[in-house]
């Protein structure tokens, strides 16, 4: 795989995000016990940019997926203090416009409520560190609003899920800046939202079509839904789109049912179908997984080509490095529910900082030099408990004491880097053991809300 050209190809547009999530917890409340299958993980999305998420079986990569999709199945749920802010401007003003009732000025809040004030006495259990912040004074009402705390303080309705400031509040086109609150969606705000704005792409096409139907009718349906196109101009569209997913003789195929396509040709469709939507962010759980291998590289290629010609986000996820290495700009890596490390493709791969991201990269074909495919031995614990110590401590070579007795927390990886982060007690590499632990154990100090539903 060639990173170092492919990337300085890539000219991702580093504007401010378009997806901010934010300590996102979604846990499994069965009988048995509980899940905590994505546990206070925070990453962006900008436009135009590929983000990848990767990690092993089990690391909760998937559940990361639904849960910005709000698709996570029972008994699944995501809990308080989780936000995921929809930032894209344009999509923020629709909402406002078409969701007027539900939609609060965060100014006025702002001249109500005093955030650190709200914090320290202890109304909001919240702690700054899982925001990202390193003092109580930092954390901003459009924080708190975001995640969910406050319903407790009965400061906004149960259903508002828009936040804004504006100029002029009848003038949806006077919204300076505000973001729609993924996680507390419902009804047409949240069907709206998924299929709208945001599209998923799955491992199994044949998830996404109906057998029953033709694919160009499904092609329209997507456009009738999404785009109001309807009769002749509906199927001219639905053709040209299976053109641009590089389907050939797209105008006979359009009338063909999915069982007459082959694999990569209904994954095709399947993208073909959610570009009838007309997304912002497009999340591809594993699309090319069951795939060969010369069609997996052909999918990969095409999505490349689209987000470019399109200036889609993408939120990427696979287990496989060089895939990782192929398609994303930015890369977050996932282990047992937690964001191990995050970083710019390239630094990811030259300089990985994380003992699990080391193992994963020794695991590529090809890496090493006499050429012996090394994996990580043992598998992803579940994460059915709170984690007090690292989760990937049992199978670090690096491993030393306090991996026992001290969850590790994202932190920069050193002084230059603060674009990289890793959640190692070995990181900030600048500091001595002692004090990088000391700083881990500060910031990983959890509250106790971690259970409500
Ligand atoms: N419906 C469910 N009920 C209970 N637990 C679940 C459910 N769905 C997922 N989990 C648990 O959540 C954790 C994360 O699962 P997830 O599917 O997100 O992993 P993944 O990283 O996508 O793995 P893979 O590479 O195999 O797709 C796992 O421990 C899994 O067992
Ligand atoms: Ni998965």
């Amino acid at each position: 795989m060639s990173l170092q050209q492919s990337h300085s190809e890539r000219s991702a547009d580093r504007d401010a995000p378009i997806i901010e999530v934010r300590n996102l917890q979604t846990a499994f409340f069965t009988e048995k016990e509980t899940i905590r299958a994505v546990d206070g993980i925070s990453f962006d999305i900008r436009a135009g940019e590929t983000v990848g998420i990767v990690g092993e079986s089990g690391s909760g990569k998937s559940v990361t997926a639904r849960s910005i999709m709000r698709l996570v199945d029972s008994p699944g749920h995501i809990l308080e203090g989780s936000s995921v802010r929809y930032n894209h401007l344009e999509a923020v003003r629709e909402y406002a416009d078409t969701f007027g009732a539900r939609t609060v000025d965060l100014s006025d809040l702002e001249r109500q409520y005093d955030p650190a004030e709200l914090v320290s006495r202890g109304e909001v259990d919240i702690v700054p560190a899982e925001l990202g912040y390193e003092d109580a004074s930092e954390v901003s009402l459009a924080d708190i609003v975001a995640a969910g705390y406050v319903d407790d303080l009965g400061i906004v309705d149960e259903g508002d899920c828009v936040f804004v400031r504006y100029d002029d509040p009848d003038n949806p086109e006077t919204i300076t800046d505000g973001f729609v609150e993924i996680t507390r969606l419902s009804g047409e705000a949240e069907r709206k939202m998924r299929g709208g704005r945001i599209a998923m792409v799955f491992q199994d096409p044949l998830t996404s079509l109906n057998p029953v139907y033709t694919v160009g009718n499904q092609i329209k349906e997507s456009l009738r839904l999404h785009q109001g196109l309807t009769g002749s101009e509906a199927t001219q569209e639905a053709a040209e789109l299976l053109e641009a997913v590089g389907i050939s003789d797209a105008r006979r195929r359009v009338n063909e049912y999915p069982h007459q396509f082959s694999g990569g040709m209904r994954q095709r469709a399947v993208i073909a179908m959610t570009l009838a939507c007309d997304p912002d962010l497009l999340i591809c759980d594993e699309p090319t997984t069951a795939l060969d291998v010369t069609i997996q590289a052909q999918i990969l290629e095409l999505l490349e080509d689209l987000q470019r010609e399109r200036d889609l986000s993408m939120m990427f996820i696979t287990h496989d490095m060089g895939v990782i290495a192929e398609i994303a700009h930015r890369v977050n890596v996932m282990y047992a529910g937690q964001v191990v490390e995050t970083a710019d493709v390239e630094d990811l791969f030259t300089q990985p900082e994380h003992p699990y991201t080391r193992g994963l990269l020794r695991s590529i074909p090809g890496q090493q030099s006499d050429d012996r495919l090394e994996t990580i031995e043992g598998n992803v614990p579940t994460p059915n408990a709170p984690a007090t110590s690292c989760r990937f401590a049992p199978r670090c070579p690096e491993a030393f004491d306090a991996c026992e007795q001290v969850n590790p927390v994202p932190v920069p990886v050193d002084d230059e880097r603060d674009n990289h982060t890793a959640a190692c007690l070995l990181c900030p590499k600048h500091r001595s053991a002692e004090k990088a632990v000391r700083v881990h154990q500060q910031r990983s100090a959890r509250h106790d809300g971690g259970e409500s539903q």
